[in-house]
């Protein structure tokens, strides 16, 4: 698992060997302390080289072991005797320098990079810190702030960036590996003693206990309730006022609390799961490795509201030609302003050339005739949708494919309207589409599989992390977001105010609770949808029949404020009340408060003390209780899939993994009898019902949730 060759006479050149990113198992650490203990005693070595295969230094510590019994060397005395060593070692850097594998440079006296290199300590994203010594080495290399900066947001770094920073020694644009024996050829046989970066002081900046501080709170506001953060900023402190043999015992405290906590596991499980749903098939038979996606490369978006510019400007982010077509003169003409301005900002955050001369705009549908894929984002309307779906049907060049960007709507339905449904998949973007990283790709029951295909591989082409998923009403994420919102209705009924429910949501880790949410996603579109349903009855009816509709307990309090026109934000009232119309902060409105005062009386409601568990409970464990319905009716093909949607398009803190990875931290059997309990405090309500894959999988003894899959297979099996 690592080799050791002599090159140009007198270099050790020791290979890591651990495809596709070298992590250092046990046997690639076993490796490297044999070939490094070869080289240091083979009087033929004058200095070293150390490599990654395949033009990968080291993705850092193998991943997978965490969960097991780590067997092997220690990385610290491993890095440490390269340290040590009297021969210069240098780190010739391709591809990636990940965690234990920058760790692992660092420990060398010189680092060559590749111009195309990316460096890093991501632990934090994995719940942990740098525990090779990193948090120690970096502080001590590049000063307090760039080390602090770099290891509490995990960021990688380009070449160029760890040689402004002083990570690296040189960054080449030729062969890494002969410009690092090169490299090495010249400083056999030099001084070793201002190399070895443990050795060196750290360099205490003023306003110690200031810099820390304000650390400390960045840390807390953007990472709410993660311990990771938290402990890396610790870590450095150790680095910053500790001697080095101090500074690693403290890092290997913090280390251990991390390792073996439930956020570690959360997120190492959510770095699995979004590399697994790439993995995907379908029930017709498609699958990731076997069905062949056609070239994509002009593409049309039909109506450029938010939804459209933001895919627009994706797709040609992503290199491929657009047509952007709105029938309406207005908004063509803002659309245009907008989406130059989207890309002007893009371009300059990226450092390239905004790619404005890739969109071409048309008032005219008849201008996607020759392109290979189009994606409608009109008004959220089947009539509208339908119409536009026949006329592209008989517009378009045979085998482009037609998508839809509806949010809920039925894509057999709209498949129906066309020549050929098996052309036809959803394309669901989450707002704003050019900045958020999921796409539900939704395959209808006639979809080809190339269909899919083409549809899963544009995502990937444009960086988001898709998921495909089956057809039903709001799909994966929002289909369990209905029974989320209306807890959280009922919970204001019973007594609770927005405040409440959002300070809970809050406080679990969600950047936004679901009355902020709404607020700013705005009131009157749940509203519209509500009104297509047959539910919503204007005006203020009382008694117990105003609160049910089609059998079942509901909450029009959403509808009487859309009524008074109040759609959150965009006309500075809502849940909360805003400075202004398009206003962002949120404050709390005493209209609101006697609203709902008003309405408990007039419906005979008495107001009861609800604590934040309840909060939790009744909202995450109904959303929760969804997802189960979703698995068994195969709208998902595991519960991977729902964790991705709800990390990568609501918010869901990542530190917990997802909804259907909290379920099973939380244990299934609590789930199922809290919603027993709810339900049977509330038997009007159908979502509280426990979902029978819920009690299946408790019956069969609350299995881990990479087993789920036995039970939901054992459940589709026909035979
Ligand atoms: C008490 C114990 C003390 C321990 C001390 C530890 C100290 C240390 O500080 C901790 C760490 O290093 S923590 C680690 C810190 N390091 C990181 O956080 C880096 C994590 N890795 C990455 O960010 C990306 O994989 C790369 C940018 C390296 C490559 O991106 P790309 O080219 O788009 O490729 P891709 O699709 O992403 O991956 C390809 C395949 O490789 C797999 N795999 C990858 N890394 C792995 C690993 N470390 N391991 C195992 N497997 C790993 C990945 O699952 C996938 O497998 P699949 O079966 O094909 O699905």
């Amino acid at each position: 698992m690592a080799q050791l060759s002599i090159v140009s006479g007198s270099v050790g050149l020791i290979t890591l060997q651990n495809p596709p990113v070298n992590a250092l198992s046990a046997a690639v650490r076993q490796g490297i302390v044999d070939t490094v203990e070869k080289a240091l005693s083979d009087p033929k070595v004058k200095s070293v080289v150390i490599r990654g295969q395949n033009g990968v230094f080291c993705g850092g510590a193998d991943i997978k072991e965490f969960g097991t019994k780590m067997t092997g060397p220690h990385l610290i005395p491993m890095i440490h005797a390269i340290e040590a060593g009297n021969k210069p070692m240098v780190a010739a850097i391709e591809g990636s320098a990940l965690g234990g594998g920058l760790e692992l440079a660092l420990g060398c006296h010189y680092r060559v990079a590749h111009s195309k290199a990316r460096l890093g300590l991501p632990e934090v994203t994995l719940g942990l810190l740098p525990a090779a010594a990193g948090s120690q080495r970096l502080p001590r290399l590049i000063g307090v702030p760039a080390a602090l900066n770099l290891i509490t947001t995990g960021r990688h770094v380009t070449a160029a960036e760890a040689l402004q920073l002083g990570i690296v020694d040189q960054v080449t644009d030729h062969d890494t590996v002969d410009t690092a024996v090169k490299f090495a050829l010249n400083v056999a046989g030099q001084s070793l003693d201002a190399r070895r970066i443990s050795t060196f002081p750290c360099p205490r900046p003023a306003e110690l206990d200031a810099l820390f501080e304000d650390a400390m709170q960045k840390v807390r506001k953007s990472a709410r309730g993660a311990i990771a953060p938290v402990a890396c900023v610790q870590a450095v402190r150790a680095a910053a006022t500790l001697p080095y043999a101090e500074g690693l015992e403290r890092e290997r405290e913090l280390m251990a609390t991390l390792f073996n906590s439930g956020q570690a596991r959360a997120l190492q499980y959510c770095f699995f799961a979004q590399r697994a749903v790439g993995r995907w098939s379908t029930p017709s038979g498609a699958r990731w490795d076997t069905s062949k996606p056609v070239p994509v490369p002009k593409a049309a978006v039909i109506g450029l509201g938010t939804m459209g510019r933001g895919i627009a400007v994706a797709l040609a982010q992503t290199g491929l030609s657009v047509v952007a077509v709105e029938t309406q003169e207005k908004q063509m003409m803002e659309a245009k302003q907008a989406v130059s301005g989207m890309l002007e900002r893009g371009a300059k955050r990226r450092g390239v050339a905004p790619v404005s001369d890739k969109i071409s705009y048309s008032g005219n549908i008849r201008a996607v005739a020759d392109v290979d894929l189009v994606i409608e984002a009109v008004f959220e309307d089947m009539a509208v949708k339908e119409k536009l779906f026949q006329q592209l049907s008989a517009i378009c060049k045979p085998g482009a494919l037609l998508c839809t960007n509806t949010s809920a709507l039925d894509v057999d339905h709209l498949a129906s309207q066309t020549r050929n449904p098996e052309l036809v998949v959803g394309m669901h973007f989450f707002a704003p589409a050019h900045v958020m990283k999921l796409l539900e790709v939704v395959y209808g029951r006639r979809s080809s599989t190339q269909a899919v295909a083409t549809a899963m591989q544009l995502g990937k082409k444009m960086g988001k992390v898709s998921v495909a998923v089956g057809n039903c009403r709001g799909f994966v994420g929002n289909r369990m977001l209905k029974p989320y919102i209306e807890q959280a209705f009922y919970l204001l009924e019973e007594g609770a105010t927005p405040e409440l429910v959002d300070r809970a949501l809050e406080e679990f880790g969600f950047s936004m609770g679901v009355f902020r949410m709404s607020d700013l996603s705005g009131l009157d579109v749940g509203w519209r949808v509500r009104k297509g349903d047959g539910l919503v009855e204007p005006g203020l009816a009382s008694g117990p029949s105003a609160r049910v509709r089609q059998g079942r307990r509901y909450s029009p309090l959403g509808d009487l404020l859309c009524e008074q026109g109040r759609f959150g934000q965009k006309t500075g009232r809502g849940w909360y009340q805003y400075e202004k119309p398009g206003g962002r902060v949120a404050r709390s409105d005493p209209w609101l408060h006697s609203f709902l005062e008003g309405y408990r009386a007039r419906h005979g409601l008495v107001a009861r003390r609800i604590d934040h568990e309840e909060v939790l409970e009744r909202c995450l464990y109904a959303l929760i209780n969804e997802g189960f319905h979703i698995l068994e009716d195969g709208i998902a093909a595991g519960p991977e899939d729902i964790d991705v949607i709800y990390v990568f398009g609501y918010g869901w803190p990542r530190h917990r993994g997802g909804p259907m990875f909290y379920a099973g931290m939380v244990g299934l059997a609590k789930v199922l009898e809290r919603l027993e309990h709810y339900h049977q405090a509330h038997p009007d309500v159908p979502h509280l019902q426990p979902c029978s894959l819920l009690r299946r999988l408790v019956a069969s003894g609350s299995p881990p949730i990479h087993k789920w899959r036995e039970v939901i297979r054992k459940l589709h099996s026909h035979l």
